[in-house]
């Protein structure tokens, strides 16, 4: 695949500037209903990599099952699943609307996986790191919600198996997040004051709130502001005036909404918008698949998309 220049070595704009037009220009632009392997990062892989999906007849299972099926340096070769889901036993490309794969939606962890792929729920997360240690799998790991409790295993387990985890796999998303601390930087000491919010609008469907990616967008704006930022969820009642140091969050449940972020920059006289969304989840699946072929050749540890798109 071809090779993406590390925006790292220049001034960081335009760096980055370079860097998503020289990535975009590289990259296939994909759709529900035509299945295109991502392009956007090399890899050197020489052997065809072995990835399970768990959460497969999921949302996000069934695009990454439909991507990966049509990347000729992978093969799908588990569709892991819930025990009592009640489509155990049928075929994943079936259920992903691609052509048969022969892989039975199945709750057996498989042995001859080389990357775990997993978009399933926090309630799933625990035996899915046993597993990949008991196997000595490769882990990408894109569920949001997860405890304080489970996210101390999947640093301990990072000891043992080398992990991407990431709660938005998407390049746009990841990009933007780099703007937004760059915004942030040069905004933090303007005469009036800064005010932080962050909306989300996902889909009615959605288990969880705030998504995993804005509390991630605040975690980095808050590395670029002084110590004592206060996350603030949601406002009601009388709540007096906005603290300086202040980030909210806002979720917005609406329809179909397959992910939207918008990270409002607000001073006295003018504000600037940032907004990421989605039109459809191949932009997550595509970067789940791009993060387990970076994943397949690394040492264990933690990583996350930054690191997969070289940013
Ligand atoms: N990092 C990223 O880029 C993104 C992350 N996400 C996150 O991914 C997760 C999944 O999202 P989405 O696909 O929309 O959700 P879905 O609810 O559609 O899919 C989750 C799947 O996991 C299955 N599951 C439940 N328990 C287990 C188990 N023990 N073992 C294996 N599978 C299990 C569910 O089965 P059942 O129905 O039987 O419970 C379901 O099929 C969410 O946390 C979401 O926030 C989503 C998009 C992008
Ligand atoms: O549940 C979803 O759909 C999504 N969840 C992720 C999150 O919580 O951040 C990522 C994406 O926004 C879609």
């Amino acid at each position: 695949m071809d090779e993406v220049t590390s925006p790292r070595s220049e001034e960081p704009v335009q760096g980055l500037v370079t860097w998503i037009f020289s990535t975009l220009s590289r990259s296939t632009c994909v759709t529900p209903t035509t299945p295109v392997a991502p392009t956007y990062l090399k890899n050197n892989m020489s052997e065809i990599l072995n990835i399970a999906v768990h959460g497969a007849a999921g949302r996000m299972g069934r695009r990454v099952v439909a991507l990966a099926s049509a990347d000729p340096l992978l093969k799908v070769v588990a569709a892991i699943e819930n025990d009592d889901n009640a489509l155990l036993g049928q075929d994943a490309g079936d259920l992903s609307g691609v052509e048969t794969l022969d892989v039975p939606l199945s709750s057996q962890w498989p042995t001859d996986a080389d990357v775990v792929i997993d978009f399933s729920l926090p309630t799933a997360i625990d035996r899915c790191i046993e597993q990949c240690i008991a196997h000595d799998t490769a882990l990408v790991i894109a569920t949001t919600g997860m405890t304080d409790a489970q996210v101390d295993k999947l640093q301990q387990a990072a000891k043992i198996i080398p992990i991407v985890w990431a709660p938005s796999m998407s390049l746009a998303v990841n990009l933007t997040m780099k703007v937004t601390q760059q915004i942030t930087e040069k905004l933090r000491d303007v005469p009036g004051g800064l005010d932080i919010e962050i909306i989300e609008r996902h889909h009615r469907y959605k288990a969880d709130a705030p998504s995993g990616t804005a509390l991630k967008f605040g975690d980095l704006i808050a590395d670029k502001l002084d110590d004592g930022t206060r996350h603030v969820h949601g406002r009601e009642g009388h709540t007096g005036q906005r603290q300086r140091n202040e980030i909210g969050y806002h979720a917005v449940r609406v329809g179909d909404n397959p992910g939207e972020h918008t990270i409002v920059f607000g001073m006295l006289g003018e504000r600037i918008e940032i907004n990421v969304a989605a039109s459809n989840r191949d932009c997550y699946a595509s970067g789940a698949i791009a993060a387990a072929k970076w994943l397949a050749e690394k040492p264990a540890g933690m990583y996350d998309m930054f690191d997969v798109l070289e940013m």
